[in-house]
Formats: C-alpha cells, structure tokens, sequence
C-alpha cells in the first residue's frame, strides 16, 4: 500500500499564522468533518489552541450516519465541549452560532462587563482539514460570497478577517493538514472523504480500504448498489472490488471502478455513513 502525505508550504505558512493570531481570538471554531469526526481533528490545532474555548462544529452531517452523528454529540456534550451538527450548505444560521459561542464565552464576556470594558464582538478563528466545509459556512455566516468554494481540497490559501455581526467577527484559515499523520487509517479516511488531493493517493487503496468498513457496518448499502450476493460479502477484499468492477461493466479496470466506489460513498450513494465510531463516555478520541 502506498503511504499516503500532504503538507505543502502554504499550509505550514498557515500553521505559523494561526501560531502568530492565536492570541487574537476569543474563541476557535473546529469544523470537523461528522464522517470523520476523529481524523478530521487536527493534532496541530489542539497544540495552537489547547488554551482557548472550542466550539466543534461536525460539518457535512447529511453525509454522516445520524446515529453515529447522535452518538459524537452525546459524547462531546460527555467531555464539557461545545457542539453543533450541520450541513454547512442549508442548515445554519449566524444567530445559532453566535447564540453557542456566547454561551461558551459567557463567564468571559460578563467579566468584561463587569470592569466596564465597552462591549465588543466575539473574535472566532475558524480552523479545520481541506474541504471540510469551512468557505461554505463562512459565506453564510457573513451572508456573502466572501470566500471562494470548491469541490477539491485545498481551495482557500490564505486568511482574513470577516465580519458576520456586531456579535461576531471571523479570522478564515486556510483547511491544513499536518506534517505527519497519526497512521495511514486517519489518511485514508482523510482521502475517503476528500480532505486530500486527488493525485496524492492510490484510488485503489483508498477503494479497499472503504470497502472493507463498509462490508462491516454498512453492508446492505454495498449489496444493493452493486447488486452483489451475499456470499460476494465474503470474497477477500481484492476480489470483492474485482465483482464490483464487473457489476458496474467495467470489466477489468478496477482502477475506474475504485474511483467510481469513492464518488459513490462521497455523493451519498451508498447512504449516510461515518468512518470513526463514537467512543464510549469515558475513551478518549485523541
Ligand atoms: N453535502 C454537503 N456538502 C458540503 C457541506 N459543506 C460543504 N460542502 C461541499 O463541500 C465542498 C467543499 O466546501 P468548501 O466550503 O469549499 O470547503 P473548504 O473547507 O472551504 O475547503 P478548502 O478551501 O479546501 O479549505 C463544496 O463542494 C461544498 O458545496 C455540507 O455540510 N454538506
């Protein structure tokens, strides 16, 4: 299996950024991708951030299992942090966000009031892995088009600040990953959902690496799109995507037929799923 890396230049300027603007902000908005709630976490930003409030928001919940997405917010809530599930294209509203990060910033915010000091907006500082949803939010929380979206990661490059209210004003980063991932798992979830560039990895990797969780807790969904047998079920994982290639008549290109598997489970295909199962109460998800 190939080893799967991203991290350029511009996203190592932007960890030097946010380094540079932590102190600036009141509050870190994480946008976690709710297929990946685990691996979409950036190990870099719990360095940046560790001293300031959270809120997390799991974007991209109408692509997640909602059970699962049910069970990371019953676990967030465990763990005292602050959270929201959203599709970043429909669902959300500024006041909802600000209405939760005044919340997560109340002692602070009435401690200001009461020395008097006059009042001000809440600084955020938006974060989260390529392609998580973070331009699409923006531009509804500022209700504009402010930042550009786009279909592949790595679209936004650079930061500014914008300002959604007189409650609330933005620091945009730019999506970034990390020198080194944890372990190819995180960057195969990572390639799955789109959080990395299309050319950086094996489509056949990451095909059977997501066919494999699926035959495991989502099943049903791969035998009816491929119109597979039961017993395909229990083919080696190199020949349950060989079926595959041939239910979709595509003979012997397995390397088409990956991709195809890939934008399958992306555009919701093969329905709703989440790759990091909710941990228990008491595990941690670091
Ligand atoms: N289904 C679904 N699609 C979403 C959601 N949020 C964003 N998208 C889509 O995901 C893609 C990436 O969205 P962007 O807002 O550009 O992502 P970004 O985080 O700014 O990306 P970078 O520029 O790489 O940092 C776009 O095609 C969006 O339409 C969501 O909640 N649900």
């Amino acid at each position: 299996m190939s080893t799967i890396q991203w991290f350029p230049g511009h996203m190592a300027k932007a960890i030097r950024q946010m380094e540079e603007n932590i102190h600036l902000v009141d509050i870190v908005f994480e946008l976690v991708d709710a297929r990946i709630p685990a691996a979409s976490r950036n190990p870099e930003i719990a360095r940046i951030a560790q001293h300031k409030p959270h809120l997390i928001i799991l974007t991209k919940k109408d692509l997640a299992d909602p059970q699962q997405t049910a069970a990371w917010m019953t676990y967030y809530r465990s763990q005292g942090l602050a959270a929201i599930a959203i599709d970043s294209r429909a669902n959300v509203t500024p006041k909802q966000i600000t209405k939760i990060a005044s919340s997560v910033l109340a002692d602070k915010l009435a401690n200001e009031r009461e020395k008097g000091l006059k009042e001000r907006p809440m600084r955020a500082m938006t974060v989260g892995v390529p392609n998580v949803g973070k331009s699409t939010l923006l531009n509804h929380l500022v209700n504009r088009k402010a930042t550009v979206t786009g279909d592949t990661p790595g679209v936004t490059k650079g930061q500014q600040w914008l300002r959604s209210s007189k409650h609330l004003e933005l620091l945009d980063t730019p999506g970034i990953l990390w020198p080194k991932f944890k372990d190819q798992t995180t960057a195969q979830e990572l390639a799955l959902t789109g959080a990395i560039k299309e050319k950086l990895y094996a489509k056949d990797d990451v095909a059977l690496y997501g066919l494999n969780f699926f035959r495991q807790y989502y099943a049903p969904a791969l035998t009816e799109r491929y119109h597979l047998a039961p017993a395909d079920l229990e083919l080696s994982d190199v020949d349950l995507l060989l079926k595959i290639t041939e239910k979709v008549g595509m003979r012997d290109d397995y390397e088409r037929a990956s991709e195809r598997f890939i934008l399958d489970a992306r555009h919701r295909k093969l329905g709703g799923f989440t790759l990091d199962r909710a941990p228990k109460g008491d595990e941690s998800d670091e």
